[in-house]
Order: structure tokens, then sequence, then C-alpha cells
């Protein structure tokens, strides 16, 4: 079993300068990690996604915009394996763009954000794709999220127009909100099983595969309470 911090509040500069979770002050126990990046443009709510699934609150209020990269780490169960998430939330401002370049090819999965409200960002979305393509390992997990499904009346990008751009990537999809909770856990939880899947599976086993089971786990707008 490997130890952390059971939050990324400390770093130590490891590594040609990168920032890295500092081991030493490790207090929680878990059996595998995976690394896990947001990205996606500025204000579309991954520090609030990470909020919520850490601390299962919602941060509303004036919108403070996160500067370079930071993480906090979670330790989840997924089928009595603990699996410790440490989780990358980058900048979204195109000024970060080369600092969170940097830390893309040590992640396990990529949280890719629009905002359903949002032309611009879900416009955005092949950009970030093509950033993936060129940074990222090529088995990285990959799951698009329209965040801000509670903004019905603001609405302008529709459910189906998400799943069509990730069907055509061939990517996992689902909508969320950090105001909810809605999805959130899902998300991150899907990672932490596709993880435990690839590590524990025997060469016989099915393969498991993260876009069918959160089209089967997930919840749609009015579905159901969160
Ligand atoms: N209604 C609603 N508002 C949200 C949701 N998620 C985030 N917001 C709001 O959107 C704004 C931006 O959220 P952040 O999480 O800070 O955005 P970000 O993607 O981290 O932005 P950068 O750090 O600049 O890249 C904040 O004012 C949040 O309160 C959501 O699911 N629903
Ligand atoms: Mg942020």
């Amino acid at each position: 079993m490997g130890k952390d911090r059971p939050n990324g509040a400390d770093f130590s500069v490891q590594n040609g300068g990168k920032r890295q979770p500092n081991r030493q002050m490790s207090t929680e126990l878990y059996d595998m990690a995976s690394k896990v990046m947001l990205i996606g443009d500025s204000g579309v709510g991954k520090t609030c996604l990470l909020v919520r699934f850490k601390d299962g609150a919602f941060l509303s209020g004036s919108f403070i915009s996160t500067v370079g990269i930071d993480f906090r780490n979670k330790v989840v169960d997924v089928e009595g394996t603990k699996v410790k998430l440490q989780i990358w939330d980058t900048a979204g401002q195109e000024r970060f763009r080369s600092v969170t370049h940097a830390y893309y090819r040590d992640a396990h999965a990529l949280l890719l954000l629009y905002d359903v409200s949002n032309k611009a960002s879900f416009d955005n979305i092949r950009a970030w794709l093509g950033e993936i393509n060129e940074y990222a390992q090529e088995d990285v997990v990959i799951m698009l999220l329209g965040n801000k499904a509670d903004m019905t009346s603001e609405r302008v990008i529709r459910t189906e127009d998400g799943e069509r751009l990730a069907n055509e990537y061939n990517v996992a999809f689902m909508e969320t909100s950090a105001k909810t909770g809605m999805n959130v856990d899902l998300a991150f939880m899907a990672v932490a099983k596709d993880l435990k899947m690839k590590k524990t599976r025997k060469p016989t086993d099915p393969k498991f595969s993260v876009t069918d089971y959160v089209n089967q786990e997930k919840q749609s707008v009015g579905c159901c309470s969160s």
C-alpha cells in the first residue's frame, strides 16, 4: 500500500523543476494511484468540479480563475481496492498553456470540460483534443464533460451536440453540474475503475470500457435528484 497526504497543499520541486506532490508527509493508505487532469477553457468549472468531488461543496459567488496548476488528492474505494486519484486542476487561460503542457504526459486520464451555456468553450473542444493528441500518452482515458447542466435557461449546447462530438472522437461523454453534483462522482469513479481494471484484468477477462460504464451509470438533466 502507498501513502499520501489527504490534500494537495504541499509541493516539492523535483523532476526538472516540475511541481511534484510531496510524498514524505503522507497519511492516507492506497493500493494504486492515478493522475487525472482537468482541462478546458477558463470559466467552464474545472475548479468547481474538483471542489465538488473532493469536499462535496459548490463554490458560488465571484469567480477566482486558477493561476498555473494545482492539485488535490482523493482516495476512492473501487470494489475493495483503494485508488488514489491525484487530480491536477489546470488554468484554462491561454497564458498558462505552456505550463500545463508539461503535465499531460503523466496523466492516466483527462477530464475535458466545456460549459453548456458557453458556445465558444464547446467550439474550442476540437483544439483541446488536438493538444491532447500532441502532448498526452496514446492510451490516456479521455472524458468529455458538458458542465453547468443545471443552467437550463442559459443552455446553448444541446446534449446531442456533446454526444455527437464525443462519438466522433471516440471518447466517453456526459453532462455534469458542479452546482448540483450531477455525475461528478461518476466522472472520477469511472477513471478510478478504469485504472483498477487495467491493473488487475486477466487476459481472458472482457475489456473494461469507460464509455459503456458511464453510459450505463450517468444521469441526465431532470432525471433524478442528486
Ligand atoms: N451554475 C453553475 N455554475 C458553475 C458550475 N461550475 C462552475 N460554475 C461557476 O462558473 C465559474 C467558473 O468556475 P471555475 O471552476 O472557477 O472555472 P475554471 O474552469 O476552474 O476556470 P479557470 O481556473 O480560469 O480555468 C464560477 O463562478 C462558478 O461558480 C456549475 O456546474 N453550474
Ligand atoms: Mg480553475
